[in-house]
């Protein structure tokens, strides 16, 4: 055990009802709109390789001539005549997503609110209005949650350093980290219905070095708003650990590490919290107006989706609107498709979350009290579903599809060589489905258990 000042303050999961109900989300929408959304991945007929919220760091010989001048110019132009934040928010609602994530300032340090320490935010656009009370009104207004996005990194503010080496660089990081702080308060006290704060670009050494400085400003941060959420990605402990502390404790209260990647098994969770944020495309955030590669598909994002509930995490899923303020027609058709989907099948997901089942190749267990969800994306040739029960005492009494309440029998198959009890859930043939389906399965404790559990009281 390492003597940690300011390591994680919390071993094991947060309990409170705040949590509680971020733990029952299942599924989010991130949101990422800013300047990067104008040039939207190119420039004068060229294209950035890059993810599109980074294009103001596109240079070299292949970017436009005085690119960095132009980006930090098309502020002055920003007008999305098209963005109505109630669209957003109904399109949101019908996907099922329970909160959303947004960008308040990503890497570029340009501000969708009017804030007050820095000239480079929305006032000072032809749009002038306040994007994040927009957003959050919106969002909040259909019942959505709302979480904001906040860059540590800030490319356009002067006291920005990658590295602190020299008495320059640590007065200038001093004044960068009291800006830092202002726009912090500033966002909790314009937003106090923000429910948590999701932190970026917290990995280069200057912020790393700030063990004390983040420890207090969290703590700050959590006294102001009781309650907050905040993810293991804003601060490092005395020796620089990120997201686990030197004692491998997780700080803050969710793992904010997989990004555009996902756990494997309940293993690799490691009895904490945590959301997956995904891109559409392989890894663009910000509009991009040419996607390239790979374009997941309704089905993937389900099955991802499902995944993440399977192993008690939330999934986030980004949608980049263009530089007019439109959710571009690719986004748009996914999320009809999941939120019909959910509509059927949201009772698998939230509030759901890991069972204690050994995984079946035909998908995933999600479970909510003594009930088991079974969502088939797999379906056996023989139409039965394998499902494995270590846990003695315990046994299937009913098997239904969630979509019509029909029922579907169970098959005792014996045990197994490590004494385990077997059943087959048999789907009947007739039963055809284009789409991933859930069976509902629900679990009696045995009259024995029950007896022992009665016993026990006296
Ligand atoms: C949520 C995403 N995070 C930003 C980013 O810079 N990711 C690069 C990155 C990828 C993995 C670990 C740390 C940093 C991307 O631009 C998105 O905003």
């Amino acid at each position: 055990q390492i003597s940690l000042k300011h390591g994680s303050h919390r071993s094991g999961k947060r309990t409170d009802a705040t949590m509680q109900r971020w733990r029952e989300y299942g599924l989010g929408q991130f949101i990422h709109w800013g300047i990067y959304s104008i040039p939207g991945g190119g420039w004068d007929g060229k294209t950035y390789g890059g993810a599109a919220e980074w294009i103001r760091s596109w240079s070299g010989k292949d970017a436009p001539n005085d690119w960095r001048k132009t980006y930090d110019n098309l502020y002055k132009q920003f007008n999305p005549v098209d963005f109505n934040a109630n669209k957003w928010a109904e399109q949101a609602k019908n996907m099922g997503a329970k909160y959303v994530i947004f960008t308040t300032k990503h890497h570029d340090g340009f501000c969708m609110w009017p804030s007050k320490y820095t000239e480079y935010t929305i006032a000072n656009t032809p749009y002038k209005k306040d994007i994040v009370k927009e957003v959050v009104d919106a969002y909040n207004k259909v019942g959505i949650d709302v979480y904001l996005y906040f860059s540590v990194m800030d490319w356009s503010h002067q006291g920005w350093r990658y590295d602190i080496k020299s008495p320059e660089d640590s007065i200038a990081f001093e004044s960068f980290k009291k800006f830092t702080r202002n726009q912090l308060l500033e966002l909790l006290t314009s937003y106090p219905s923000a429910k948590g704060l999701w932190f970026d670009g917290t990995w280069d050494k200057s912020w790393v070095k700030q063990a004390e400085f983040a420890d207090e400003l969290e703590t700050e941060m959590r006294t102001l708003r009781p309650g907050l959420i905040i993810g293991s990605r804003f601060r490092a402990d005395d020796f620089g650990k990120r997201h686990v502390d030197s004692n491998g404790v997780m700080m803050g209260d969710y793992e904010q590490g997989w990004e555009r990647n996902l756990p494997n098994s309940i293993e690799d969770v490691h009895g904490h919290d945590w959301d997956c944020v995904m891109t559409i495309p392989d890894n663009q955030w910000g509009y991009n107006s040419h996607w390239k590669g790979y374009v997941k598909t309704p089905y993937n994002l389900i099955e991802m989706l499902v995944k993440s509930v399977s192993l008690s995490g939330n999934f986030v899923i980004n949608f980049g609107p263009d530089g007019k303020g439109n959710i571009r027609q690719e986004e748009t058709s996914i999320a009809k498709e999941i939120g019909d989907w959910m509509k059927t099948n949201n009772e698998a997901i939230y509030g759901c979350s890991h069972a204690d089942m050994k995984k079946q190749d035909w998908g995933y267990f999600t479970q909510k009290g003594r009930k088991l969800y079974l969502t088939v994306f797999n379906r056996p040739i023989n139409n039965c579903l394998n499902v494995e029960i270590s846990e003695k005492g315990v046994k299937p009494t009913k098997a239904y599809f969630l979509a019509n309440k029909l029922p579907v029998a169970i098959q005792d198959a014996g045990k197994n060589k490590q004494n385990n009890n077997l059943y087959n859930i048999v789907i009947p043939a007739k039963y055809i489905s284009d789409k991933p389906f859930v069976i509902v399965l629900e679990l009696e404790e045995s009259q024995t258990n029950e007896k022992a559990y009665q016993q026990a009281r006296t």
